[in-house]
């Protein structure tokens, strides 16, 4: 690896990140900078109106055009950009809008001061502007770099047209360079402390929803996936049904081999579960050794075929040290009409029959909607057993 890449590589905590990690990233930094956006956006053009107002007494040349430009363009552009950040659907153009926003200011001031006696009075406002690019207005490093660059070569374009004085051209080097490093290297320490930040807080929501012996969602995401789908299902009337497992005697593995081996047998049954299952299903564990699968886009039939997959792969399987285990198996589905919660206590009603009535078995009950055509075949089932 090269010198140039390996320190680009310690300035970019996302250097191995994938294409969609970095582009979470830029979402979760965007959102966050609209609130620096908008206060810089105001004070800025208030501050403008200020140097305006300035200009008015101590301008000798261009009054009129430099009121213009700093006491109502670049002001108006600046409150636009600002209350661009009201509104959520604007945050688009309101970015493009502040990246090029430097331009115009840049111009302005080359057109009235380069070649000019009193250009090293206003010649600050472009050390400004380079500054303000990278550090305060809350571009990303990307944007910034591309605004300041357009402006500094703007600058020096019109240094080798209008050459300032000498005594002055070797101090407004010296401050440019001093600009632009000091703003590129706050925003490339700031970027690189916002991405960490990032990756740290994904981290510990990641740590947060899985359950640290299986590495399955943990009981609290479960049932927020759970929720997720059902409003799928009440939005766009999506089938979702769920699995509610739970291995069999389990209390007897712990007791006869002690917990560490009990602790091995989940783990391989959480992996089981995880591999014989799509990857948007969504599989959790609930509880010591219960676990909730649940199945997007799937009826009552499908989940009981399921089921009955998992089943056979479970008791097919021989688990180290243990062997053979079981499980026994509640099934139901979400209906909209009828809420989560009723759902939820059906399918562990469902679980503790499978259990009374011998375990290793998959007890499938129908919801309570009378006109639900997904569970009526399951319905009619139950009532002639009944
Ligand atoms: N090794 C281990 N055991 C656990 C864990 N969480 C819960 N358990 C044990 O799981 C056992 C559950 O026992 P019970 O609720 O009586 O259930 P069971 O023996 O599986 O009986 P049935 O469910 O009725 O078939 C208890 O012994 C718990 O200590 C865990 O994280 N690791």
């Amino acid at each position: 690896m090269g010198i140039a890449t390996r320190l680009i590589n310690a300035f970019d905590p996302l250097h191995e990140a994938t294409h969609e990690v970095r582009q979470a990233f830029a979402a979760w930094c965007l959102e966050g900078k609209v609130l620096q956006v908008r206060y810089i956006a105001f004070l800025t053009a208030l501050l403008y109106l200020c140097y305006a107002t300035i200009q008015f007494f101590i301008a000798t040349e261009w009054l009129g055009r430099r009121l213009f430009m700093h006491g109502l363009f670049v002001p108006l552009m600046l409150v636009l950009i600002g209350s661009m950040s009201f509104s959520p659907a604007l945050h688009r153009p309101m970015w493009a809008l502040l990246t090029v926003s430097p331009i115009p200011s840049v111009f302005a001031s080359l057109y009235f001061n380069a070649g000019r006696d009193g250009f090293p009075l206003y010649a600050p406002e472009l050390y400004l502007i380079l500054i303000w690019t990278f550090a305060i207005s809350g571009l990303m490093l990307r944007q910034a770099m591309l605004a300041a660059s357009s402006s500094l070569l703007m600058i020096l374009a019109a240094m080798v047209m209008f050459p300032p004085d000498p005594g002055f051209i070797k101090l407004h080097l010296l401050y440019l360079l001093a600009a632009f490093s000091f703003g590129f290297l706050s925003a490339l320490l700031l970027e690189k402390g916002h991405k960490a930040m990032f990756l740290q807080q994904r981290r510990l929501t990641h740590l947060a929803s899985v359950d640290g012996l299986t590495g399955l969602w943990n009981r609290q995401e479960t049932e927020r996936r759970f929720a997720e789908e059902c409003e799928r299902t009440d939005r766009y009337g999506t089938p979702v049904s769920l699995i509610l497992l739970d291995l069999d005697h389990f209390k007897q593995v712990n007791d006869e081999h002690g917990h560490t081996v009990g602790d091995t047998v989940l783990k391989e049954f959480a992996a089981l579960l995880h591999s014989s299952l799509r990857s948007v299903d969504q599989v959790g564990r609930i509880g010591g050794e219960e676990f909730l699968i649940v199945l997007p886009e799937t009826g009552l039939q499908q989940a009981r075929a399921i089921a009955g997959m998992l089943q056979e792969r479970i008791n097919c399987h021989r688990f180290e040290t243990v062997g053979q285990c079981t499980a026994s198996f509640g099934v139901t589905q979400y209906h909209p009409e009828e809420g989560r919660l009723a759902v939820i206590n059906r399918i562990d009603r469902a679980l503790y029959q499978a259990k009374a009535q011998g375990r290793n078995r998959i007890e499938i009950l129908p919801c309570s909607v009378e006109r639900c055509r997904a569970c009526a075949a399951v319905r009619s089932v139950s009532e002639k057993r009944a």
